[in-house]
């Protein structure tokens, strides 16, 4: 009995130790093997690379520890770097190169490609928006684009002037309220709580009242917080590019609050669709057969017509890519060009003078599609902020397939891509003084071509921007009411604002301004 229990003890530990000397060996081998496929991919990337310049990495680390700084000083340290490197730079993120663009030549050869119509790794981190439209790779956004397109045919968009008009007079009043109580103020929350109603309103036929404080904006105030946690991490990739980097952002304490917020968008977004499926049970709402209606029930109309087209969750993707993406860089936008006009009076008062001739002496009057078309020279002043403070200053693609510059440089597979419209608008080459505000730079002229790919806030190519009509109109109609209303006068200079490359542009220390009411109602 000893003897036998001796020699299963004594096996048994033989099998243990056997077992681990083979763990140990195919531990070992997969890791030579995963360093060296590492090391491989760095080396020819290295070697193809090798023309564009950026900044000196550390050995295995690359770039990995300045990379943040893009981010967090976008002014002062990825704008001179651009300055330094001419028209693209290199940065590498551990083993990973990422290529900025920021030349109208390179830029074409990807936004053009249908071969590089993928998202990057970046995209990953917008975890709330799942596979909606922003994100979705392949067969979902072939299949889903076409379908949402018809929600922003111009009959869509010119039936949603009225809700413009009338959000925007309601922001004037609250305004008007608030320059009686102090006289300077931050403008931007005001602008971002209507731009959330707007959007609520007409995409997805909700009423909200966030801007007069009758509905708590629990949606904005937690994907504000969504967009720190996105901000911090969208350049550091080591918090989402390897299985242990995301562990140890999920475990962490920023990494669960951003769970919390994440669920707090989702379950707002699931509420909003189950009370608009009710709301249309309760008015007996017919389905419409041309698709040009509202978003959400333009989804759910192709819902229920199709069954198993889209699942409830694949619409509650949708619901929060557009509340994400539909108000917060028009809202970005209409922030910075409300600093801009109260940097340039002059500026300012030549709209003004524009806007007199459609207003027509009454502050109130609800504006057409036809009086915006009406007003060229805010047409101009809105591209030029749009070249300066691009609501969207970067945006990334993960290359499925080589990609050859247009000098010939190739840029190997799997390496990411970023587009920068922030860096390609103020590069010298494609925009003479490119700080200065010069809205005639956008003018026409006979017989000069210029390259469309110098000025891309709303992207190009085959992934442009679905809402661009629709931000243009409602833009222009917050500009319009804002300064018929108010003479702006902002307080410091364009420079004192601290930017940011959040998920969209953003001033850290808000767009403070005075207000100077031009007719009291
Ligand atoms: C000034 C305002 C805006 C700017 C500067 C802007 C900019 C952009 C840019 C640069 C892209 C390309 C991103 C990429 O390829 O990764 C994009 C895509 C997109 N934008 Fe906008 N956008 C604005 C307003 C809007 C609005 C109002 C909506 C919705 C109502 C919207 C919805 C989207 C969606 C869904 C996409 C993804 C399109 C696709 O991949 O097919 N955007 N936008």
């Amino acid at each position: 009995m000893e003897n036998l229990t001796n020699s299963i003890v004594g096996t048994g530990a033989h099998n243990v130790s056997s077992i681990l000397y083979t763990l140990f060996i195919y531990s070992t081998l997969s890791l030579v093997a995963i360093i060296s496929y590492i090391y491989n991919k760095k080396r020819r990337a290295s070697a193809l690379l090798k023309h564009i310049d950026g900044p000196n990495p550390i050995p295995i680390f690359g770039n990995a520890f300045i990379y943040h700084r893009a981010a967090e000083c976008l002014e002062s340290f990825m704008v001179d770097c651009s300055r330094k490197y001419k028209n693209r730079m290199k940065i590498w993120a551990l083993w990973k190169p990422y290529v900025f663009l920021y030349n109208a030549a390179d830029i074409k050869r990807v936004l053009q490609n249908t071969k590089f119509l993928d998202k990057g790794p970046e995209y990953k981190i917008f975890t709330w928006i799942g596979e909606g439209l922003l994100t979705a790779k392949g067969d979902r956004w072939l299949k889903t684009r076409p379908i949402i397109d018809h929600s922003f045919h111009h009959r869509v968009l010119g039936s949603f002037q009225d809700t413009f008009n009338e959000k925007c007079m309601l922001l004037v009043d609250v305004l008007r309220k608030e320059t009686q109580q102090s006289k300077q103020l931050n403008i931007f929350p005001h602008i971002f709580h209507c731009g959330f109603d707007i959007i609520c309103e007409t995409l997805m036929n909700t009423k909200m009242n966030t801007l007069e404080g009758v509905d708590e904006n629990v949606y904005s105030k937690h994907l504000d917080r969504a967009a720190d946690f996105f901000h911090y991490r969208q350049w550091r990739p080591m918090t989402y590019n390897n299985p242990l980097g995301k562990l140890i952002w999920r475990l962490s304490r920023d990494g669960r609050e951003e769970a919390k917020c994440l669920h707090i968008l989702n379950e707002f977004s699931r509420n909003l669709l189950k009370t608009r499926r009710q709301a249309r049970k309760e008015i007996g709402y017919e389905k419409s057969k041309n698709m040009n209606v509202p978003l959400i029930d333009l989804l759910l109309d192709y819902q229920e017509k199709n069954p198993g087209s889209f699942t409830d969750e694949q619409i509650r993707d949708e619901i929060d890519t557009f509340l994400t993406g539909g108000h917060g860089a028009t809202t970005a936008t209409t922030g910075f060009a409300v600093f801009i006009f109260g940097c340039y009076p002059e500026i300012q008062q030549r709209v003004y003078e524009e806007l007199d001739t459609v207003f027509n002496g009454d502050p109130s009057k609800r504006l057409t599609n036809e009086d915006l078309n009406k007003l060229p020279y805010l047409d101009l002043c809105l591209k030029e902020c749009l070249r300066m403070f691009p609501g969207v200053p970067f945006f990334p693609r993960e290359l499925g397939s080589d990609l050859e510059l247009a000098d010939g440089t190739i840029v190997p597979k799997d390496s990411i891509v970023i587009i920068s419209p922030y860096l390609l608008h103020r590069n010298t080459e494609a925009h003479s003084e490119p700080y200065k505000f010069l809205p005639e730079r956008h003018q026409r002229i006979e017989g000069v071509t210029k390259d469309p790919y110098n000025f891309i806030p709303f992207s190009a190519g085959p992934r442009y921007c679905i809402g661009k009509q629709f931000s243009l109109q409602e833009t222009k109609t917050f500009l319009a009411y804002l300064l018929y209303n108010f003479r702006i006068e902002p307080v410091g200079k364009l420079t004192d604002l601290e930017i940011l490359a959040r998920v969209f542009l953003k001033s850290n220390n808000g767009i403070p301004v005075i207000l100077h009411p031009r007719n009291e109602a």
